[in-house]
């Protein structure tokens, strides 16, 4: 019989040969989205739109544009509808938009979007505090606004927040998740993206998550969506390759935040993230040299250097 060590090194070897096998990873770039709604100073239109027409010339196949949420809570995306119908649209990229009710659904159909983003939470306290209500009210919306949604042939994609930690709540049970995340996949979402909120997972946690999660929904109908705030995305997000996930979110320059859990910062970089795939061999269709060029542009406008290290080492070779 394998003695421990032997049988860890054996682990560790299929865990590395199955990521060398993945050919491709989908990047969702959240960052105009998720990375710009916690911005405290207003951003002009023409200054989301110009980021989003400079993602989409990076390669990048799917980019969260805005949500049609209340102004009353997120001002920052107040121009939701300008910022949608003023982007270039390219043919083979998708530009989900975020959606809290069916307020917003109509609002998003209204301006012709293809795909919405629907969110739910695994933990009580941030449900309230993002979207007043309850984890079953939430339920309730939500297949509501997905019924509506294919009445008119939208793509849907889910999100779950709070996937190990709440800001109000502290540690969340990795059942929570899977039970929010089976409910968003039985209404009709094509993929649930699981999302680390607050930045708190490690590699432990994010692996007993998964492992929950894994029983009720095979890993093409997941994607990881990790917050840096300690640090720990990048190897949360391998952990969600070695279990056999193949979609990341991720923002550009590591924008990012959520106006209901302060204590966030951004998502793992995107630059970060396609310099680490790139790396393993994994193909992103990412033009690196353009996403840098990107990431640059949003942190000149917010004056601030970007929040990603690759972005910080490479831009001065560029030149
Ligand atoms: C859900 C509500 C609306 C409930 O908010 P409420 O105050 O309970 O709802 P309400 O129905 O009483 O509406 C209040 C006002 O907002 C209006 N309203 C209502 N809905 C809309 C709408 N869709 N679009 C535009 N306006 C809307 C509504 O008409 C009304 O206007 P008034 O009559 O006072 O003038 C609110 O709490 C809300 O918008 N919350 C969104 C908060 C948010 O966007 N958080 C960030 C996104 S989630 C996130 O970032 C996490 C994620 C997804 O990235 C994954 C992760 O990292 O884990």
């Amino acid at each position: 019989m394998d003695s421990p060590r032997k049988l860890l090194s054996k682990s560790l070897v299929s865990a590395r040969q199955l990521i060398r096998n993945k050919s491709f990873v989908r990047i969702v770039e959240v960052g105009p989205r998720d990375g710009l709604q916690n911005e405290p100073t207003n951003i002009s239109t023409a200054v989301k739109v110009e980021l989003i027409n400079r993602l989409s010339e990076t390669g990048l196949k799917t980019i969260e544009v805005t949500s049609f949420v209340s102004p009353k809570w997120v001002p920052q995306m107040a121009d939701n509808t300008k910022v949608f119908q003023e982007i270039n649209k390219k043919k083979l990229v998708s530009y989900p938009v975020l959606v809290p009710n069916l307020k917003g659904l109509e609002a998003a159909i209204k301006v012709g979007a293809k795909e919405i983003a629907v969110f739910l939470s695994a933990s009580e306290g941030f449900s309230k505090k993002n979207i007043n209500c309850t984890i079953d009210e939430s339920i309730v919306t939500v297949k509501s606004v997905i019924t509506k949604a294919q009445e008119s042939n939208l793509k849907i994609r889910g999100y779950v927040s709070c996937i190990v930690g709440c800001p109000y709540d502290g540690y969340i049970k990795p059942a929570s998740v899977a039970k929010v995340a089976e409910a968003l996949l039985s209404y009709g979402c094509y993929e649930i993206s699981l999302g680390d909120t607050i930045g708190v997972g490690t590699r432990i946690s994010l692996e007993k998550m998964l492992d929950e999660v894994l029983i009720i929904a095979s890993p093409d109908k997941l994607a990881i969506h990790c917050h840096d705030t300690y640090g720990q995305a990048l190897v949360n997000v391998y952990t969600a390759l070695e279990k056999g996930l193949t979609v990341v979110d991720s923002s550009v320059a590591g924008l990012g935040g959520c106006p209901y859990a302060k204590e966030a910062t951004g998502n793992v970089a995107t630059e970060d993230l396609v310099y680490m795939l790139h790396g393993l061999g994994t193909e992103t269709g990412v033009d690196l040299n353009k996403l840098i060029e990107a990431g640059r542009f949003i942190s000149d406008c917010l004056k601030r250097p970007p929040a990603s290290r690759v972005n910080n080492a490479l831009f001065s070779k560029m030149k």
